[in-house]
């Protein structure tokens, strides 16, 4: 896994600066072929979370980013948003929406079925857990197919809210820096080595 990204203008050429904490972000994913079957080469971003300071700066990259965006709401893909996204909702005093799996949400829900590199599934969101208009950033640890992204925007979307920028610590190769979907922008930290 190699750093990139965190690209910033500077200077008349507009020169690209390295964050010096991708490095670090990058090196502590650990990467697992053939999980969860064959052929997958599973990041994961456990071993991460044993570092508090790259933990730490993976969660300020992010709250840097969006202090200043009028965000209201981040919204947090089960399982491994929900790591990320609870921290930089406090930071950056907005509220926390899980996007939860199937049946596990009490009450009214809204739901949208997607299809993923191994498997169909399917996310869910409490009506009334954001409001029309509402600036939402959506939290997830990794890009591969785009595919869950698509469905929490259009979660997000259903219900009238303004989806700012979906945001992951890894995009697979294809998910190169910052790209789309659904129209709206993708931001990654760093690129998966598989
Ligand atoms: O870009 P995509 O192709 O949609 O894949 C990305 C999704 O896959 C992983 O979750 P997974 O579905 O494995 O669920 P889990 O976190 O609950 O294990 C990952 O955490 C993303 O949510
Ligand atoms: N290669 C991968 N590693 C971790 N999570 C994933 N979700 C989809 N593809 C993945």
């Amino acid at each position: 896994m190699r750093e990139k990204m965190l690209e910033e203008e500077g200077g008349e050429n507009g020169a690209v600066a390295v964050d010096p904490r991708l490095k670090a972000i990058s090196e502590s994913i650990r990467v697992v072929p053939h999980f969860p079957k064959p052929g997958i080469m599973f990041n994961d971003i456990t071993t991460l979370l044993l570092h508090p300071g790259v933990f730490k700066d993976a969660v300020d990259i992010f709250v840097d980013r969006y202090r200043h965006m009028t965000i209201s709401a981040v919204a947090g893909i089960e399982a491994r948003g929900f790591i990320f996204g609870p921290a930089i909702a406090l930071a950056i005093g907005a509220k926390f929406i899980p996007l939860r799996k199937p049946k596990k949400l009490p009450g009214e829900v809204i739901s949208e079925k997607y299809v993923l590199e191994y498997g169909t599934d399917c996310l869910e969101m409490h009506v009334g857990a954001v409001q029309p208009e509402e600036r939402v950033i959506v939290i997830d640890d990794l890009v591969a197919t785009g595919g869950t992204l698509c469905a929490a925007i259009r979660l997000l979307e259903r219900a009238g809210a303004e989806v700012v920028e979906c945001a992951c610590l890894i995009g697979l190769p294809k998910f190169k820096g910052y790209c789309r979907l659904n129209g709206k922008p993708v931001y990654v930290l760093v690129e998966s080595r598989q």
